[in-house]
């Protein structure tokens, strides 16, 4: 495939070093600074486009990519409010548009143990439950998209949570989700979901050693969302 790299940061560069040893070929890598490149490239010459850049050019990406009939998969965090318009556009012209919070496989098994442990949480009141992310010092947004991923799953669960807020503080008021985002580098992202009470703990953590599961996983979509139609996530990509 001729995949087109929009955002060559941390993530592009791993990206496009994986998705060459796997036999593909690389159209351009995109920055800020060498945007104009897409003027002279012929859309009809990329397979699909790969998006991670930042939360203010993520929309402009993903709607330049489907205009210009190139399906896209794209992993930039801090945006999704303005997902569901997105959507939209995929759908009226004719697109593929695949989003995930994180594409790495151990994340996406960890966030069904977490909606399978909110689950059996849910009738538990005395335990206050929190989320805690972890991350290196570059990260634009907070808290991560991977994290609003969980407390999405936690929300869905227990019905006594309405909504999650970016916090200090450890315990919750039993309406609201807390938040803790930390900045360490060179964390590549750290997600622990925790029920505390009095008598115990329970604790769930995913630890990312480096950038390869995220990028890796972008690329095996990248492969399979080729030929695919529609606005698409990991639930139409993994088997599990
Ligand atoms: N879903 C997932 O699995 C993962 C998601 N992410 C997310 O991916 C995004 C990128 O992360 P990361 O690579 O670490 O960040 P970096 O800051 O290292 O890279 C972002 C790159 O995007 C470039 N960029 C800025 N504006 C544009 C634009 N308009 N068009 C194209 N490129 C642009 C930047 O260029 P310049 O430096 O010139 O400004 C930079 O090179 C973040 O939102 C992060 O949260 C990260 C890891 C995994
Ligand atoms: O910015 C990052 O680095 C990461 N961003 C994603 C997120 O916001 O969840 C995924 C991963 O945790 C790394």
């Amino acid at each position: 495939m001729n995949i087109l790299i929009l955002g060559y940061g941390k993530m592009g560069k791993i990206i496009s070093e994986i998705a060459e040893s796997r036999g593909h070929s690389i159209a351009a890598k995109i920055n800020i600074d060498n945007k104009s490149e897409l003027d002279n490239l012929d859309p009809k010459t990329v397979d699909v486009a790969i998006e991670f850049s930042q939360p203010e050019s993520a929309v402009e990406n993903i709607k330049w990519a489907i205009s210009n009939g190139i399906p896209i998969v794209s992993g930039t965090t801090g945006w999704l409010n303005q997902k569901p318009e997105l959507d939209k556009f995929t759908i009226s012209n004719n697109g593929a548009f695949f989003y995930a919070s994180n594409y790495s496989i151990g994340v996406n098994i960890f966030f069904k143990v977490n909606k399978y442990l909110a689950k059996l949480m849910g009738e538990q009141t005395d335990y206050n439950v929190s989320l805690e992310e972890i991350h290196h010092t570059e990260k634009k947004d907070a808290p991560s998209g991977t994290a609003i991923t969980l407390a999405e799953g936690i929300i869905d669960q227990i019905s006594r949570i309405e909504n999650w807020k970016l916090s200090d503080e450890l315990i919750n008021n039993e309406q609201s989700l807390p938040i803790i985002a930390k900045r360490i580098d060179p964390a590549p992202g750290t997600h622990i979901v925790r029920y505390q009470s009095e008598i115990d703990d329970i604790e769930i953590i995913h630890t990312a050693h480096s950038r390869k599961g995220f990028a890796l996983g972008s690329v095996l979509v990248a492969e399979w969302i080729k030929d695919k139609k529609g606005v698409l996530s990991m639930d139409d990509f993994l088997s599990f």
